[in-house]
């Protein structure tokens, strides 16, 4: 059995919370690997200033060397953009593993807007990892009041492969600010570097 933690994001470029936020996560949840998923678009997010995924893939890639982080845009392949799509298709083609969904504090503010939220928390255990910003939001998010009986400890992070669905985590490391909008207002072009 391969412990994996599938992270999916924009990578509109990738950082290095992005690096931190998974290497800490593996290593509080026991991970084996960790797949970064570029996603072909976030059906959230605008896709005016999205750079090409072929840009945004080279950025993970490069961000991910040489640590136990595969970039992958494997959504792309699959024909997936809803994150349930993805899991369950994953699931069905990698019996060996077994998948964690990591999300930032963020994500999880939003989690009552993506489709079939709670079939994602049924399918999948969930680990959140604490943003700087997003953190009181994200304890109060409309996700929450489902959610929240399901929260396990901390403590029991590493034994997330037996826990019953739904389940969640919270994950609290070193807070890095970093973010993409952060970085694109300083090199709005940095996809060209890879064009
Ligand atoms: N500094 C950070 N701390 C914790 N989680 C983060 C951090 N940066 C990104 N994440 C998480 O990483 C995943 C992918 O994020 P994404 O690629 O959208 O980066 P972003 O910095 O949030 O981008 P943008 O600013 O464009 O929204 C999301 O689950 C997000 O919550
Ligand atoms: O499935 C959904 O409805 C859905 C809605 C919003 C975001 N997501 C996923 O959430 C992940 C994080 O996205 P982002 O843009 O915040 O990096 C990425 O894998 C998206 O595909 C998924």
């Amino acid at each position: 059995m391969i412990r994996t933690g599938l992270f999916g994001g924009s990578f509109n470029p990738a950082h290095r919370g992005h690096r931190g936020i998974t290497l800490a996560a593996m290593r509080a949840l026991a991970l084996d690997e960790a797949w970064w998923l570029v996603s072909p678009g976030n059906p959230l997010k605008p896709v005016a200033g999205m750079a090409p995924l072929p840009a945004r893939l080279a950025s993970a890639r490069a961000m991910a060397r040489r640590a136990p982080i595969r970039a992958t845009a494997i959504e792309a392949r699959l024909g997936t953009r809803y994150t349930v799509d993805t899991i369950r298709q994953l699931q069905r083609r990698y019996p060996k593993r077994r998948f964690v969904w990591i999300m930032g504090a963020d994500n999880l503010a939003q989690f009552h807007r993506w489709r079939d939220w709670r079939g994602i928390a049924r399918a999948i255990p969930i680990a959140v990892v604490a943003r700087p910003g997003y953190d009181g939001r994200a304890l109060a998010a409309p996700a929450m009041a489902w959610l929240r009986r399901h929260v396990r400890p901390r403590s029991a992070a590493k034994t997330w492969t037996m826990w019953s669905l739904p389940a969640l985590v919270l994950l609290r490391f070193r807070p890095d600010p970093t973010s993409a909008t952060g970085l694109r207002a300083g090199d709005p072009d940095w996809h060209r570097r890879y064009d």
